[in-house]
């Protein structure tokens, strides 16, 4: 297309999505009453500056300070947005509204361009089947025999890791090698299915796909912003109509969906063709393969809709874990003290049980500092730091600690209009002082060993870290064991150590991940000094 009418072309986009979004923000009740940044831009609000910060949650993490629990940030095209972390309104917004804060269209447009109609990705009563057909597979139950398999990826890593010390490498990339131990992992427990992603021949190459999968997500140019925030305000035969252009991330994005598909729907076919298993299996193959034939609609997967569920699943059953394990290893660098208090820990439960062997869940299960190690890293490294949500009526959101508004009124409540985007700042929540401490800005797991604090937010040690409610994350049983086993398996095996000179800094692709400052293009990496503990 001539420059001259490509440019046409999105000025006139942009004047039609900044019309809508116009109409759209007048039935709005405003928010301009709540206090917030100065908007640095017309068009692209705050969300430039979020998306381009060199330490995640940082920036937000000051406003909080600034302006209070509850502030008004500017979005793309002038858009009002309500960031939260106060813990009264999570919890109303999370776990009592049901389906009354949904995904914003652009957010489901996004996620479904790299997963499909799957669990993370629909909203409402597509989501309640969908999520009434797969708990069973993440039962307690369901996965605790897991953890022998974690056990045997874990052992691999530590011999290739062994290796390489004993070859002469002084520094370790641990995140290179993280992330094909947890697919492994996810891969032959959930899907009896060795992805090999730690070995030779890498089948499927969906490791080295999704290395690349977020290229360039974290520097979008404005224009990609901006047409991904056009999604929130335009018609879906329009967003339909622009969609037809497939960006770099579209393309990479794409290639992955099929790629997993590829791998993951032929296990599915299998799994249909030998019968589906029994009515009694749990296990996701067979849960899947037999809701694609149910006569029952409430128990039906459309054959897209399980392809999905592949996807997502093979995505969120990795990624976030190894994310987590890679800043687990970090902390733990820069504490050394932590890792002699978990060495211990292990030598005296493994001396108390007379075992050289893999510890059992139930040992596992039983170790404060392992425990404490895991729920302070999930704390202080959530490597989702924020949810959008969009509220599909009229509501008044209730605050624990009241905010003052612009004019020096208090306001105990906020009241919202239908449409209104809320962001959920679990960063900050997860920082609370009032909470976690006056240390909350701190990584001391010692705060998990002392107090109980009742579990009113999430799923788990009161965290926000795998959000809560009927959209909480369905896998979080998986990734606490597994947390447990490879802590413990590589701890006991090396010590991890910072390399001098290095500083890694938190950064924003897919979900949070380890760049060393100054060498971004390198993508990420999390080098540590490893040594043999024994030696
Ligand atoms: C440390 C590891 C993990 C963290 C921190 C984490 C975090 C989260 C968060 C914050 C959400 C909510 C996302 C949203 O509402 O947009 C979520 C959802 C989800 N997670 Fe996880 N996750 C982890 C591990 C896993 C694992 C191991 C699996 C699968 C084996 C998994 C599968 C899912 C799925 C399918 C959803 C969508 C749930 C729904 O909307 O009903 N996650 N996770």
């Amino acid at each position: 297309m001539p420059l001259l009418i490509q440019l046409l072309s999105i000025s006139l986009a942009l004047l039609a999505t900044a019309i809508f979004a116009l109409v759209i923000r007048s039935r709005k009740r405003s928010l301009k009453f709540i206090q917030g940044p100065p908007s640095p831009s017309l068009l692209l609000g705050h969300e430039w500056d979020i998306t381009r910060v060199r330490k995640v949650g940082q920036l937000e993490y000051d406003w909080f300070e600034q302006y209070g629990s509850v502030f008004r940030l500017a979005g793309c095209f002038g858009e009002d947005i309500l960031e939260v972390s106060d813990p009264r309104a999570l919890q109303h917004i999370c776990h009592k509204s049901a389906y009354r804060y949904k995904k914003p269209m652009d957010i489901e447009q996004l996620i479904g361009k790299l997963f499909g109609p799957g669990l993370v990705t629909v909203n409402g009563d597509i989501h309640q089947r969908q999520r009434k057909i797969m708990n069973p597979s993440f039962s307690a139950g369901q996965i605790r025999p897991f953890a022998p398999v974690f056990e045997t990826c874990a052992q691999k890593l530590i011999t290739k890791w062994r290796l390489e010390i004993e070859s002469g490498a002084p520094i370790i990339d641990c995140y290179k090698e993280l992330h094909g131990m947890t697919l492994d992992a996810l891969g032959e427990s959930m899907f009896e299915y060795n992805f090999d992603a730690m070995g030779k021949t890498r089948a499927g190459g969906l490791r080295d796909i999704l290395r690349d999968v977020f290229l360039d997500s974290r520097n979008p140019t404005e224009l990609k912003m901006l047409r991904n925030a056009a999604y929130r305000f335009l018609p879906k035969t329009i967003i339909d109509l622009i969609s037809l252009r497939k960006t770099k991330e579209d393309k990479r994005f794409a290639n992955w969906l099929n790629a997993s598909q590829k791998v993951t729907g032929g296990l599915v076919t299998q799994k249909v063709e030998s019968g589906g298993g029994k009515e009694k299996d749990k296990d996701i193959l067979s849960v899947i393969a037999r809701s694609l034939t149910s006569e029952d609609p409430s128990k039906r997967l459309l054959p897209v809709e399980a392809l999905s569920q592949m996807a997502t699943i093979t995505f969120a059953g990795h990624e976030t874990t190894a994310s987590t394990l890679n800043w687990l290893l970090c902390e733990l660098s820069y504490h050394p003290e932590w890792q002699e208090r978990l060495t211990q820990e292990i030598r005296v439960v493994r001396n108390q049980h007379s075992t050289d062997g893999p510890l059992t869940v139930k040992e596992l299960e039983s170790m404060p500092i392992l425990n404490a190690i895991i729920k302070e890293t999930l704390r202080f490294r959530p490597i989702v730091p924020e949810l959008v949500r969009e509220a599909v009526n009229d509501d008044i959101i209730p605050l624990d600690s009241p905010i003052t508004d612009i004019s020096g009124s208090v306001w105990k409540e906020i009241p919202v209009t239908k449409g209104q985007r809320v962001a959920l700042n679990i960063f900050k929540y997860n920082r609370f002082k009032s909470v976690w401490g006056e240390d909350a800005d701190l990584w001391n797991p010692e705060r998990f060993l002392h107090s109980t604090r009742p579990t009113t937010l999430g799923v788990f040690a009161n965290l926000m870290t795998f959000s809560g409610g009927i959209r909480a994350c369905i896998g979080w049983r998986f990734a606490v064991l597994e947390l447990q086993v490879v802590t413990a398996a590589l701890i006991d095996t090396f010590k991890f150590a910072a390399v001098k000179g290095i500083e890694i800094e938190q950064v924003r692709i897919g979900t949070n991940g380890p760049m060393v400052k100054g060498k971004w293009e390198a993508g990420p990496q999390l080098p540590l000094n490893v040594t043999l503990r024994n030696t």
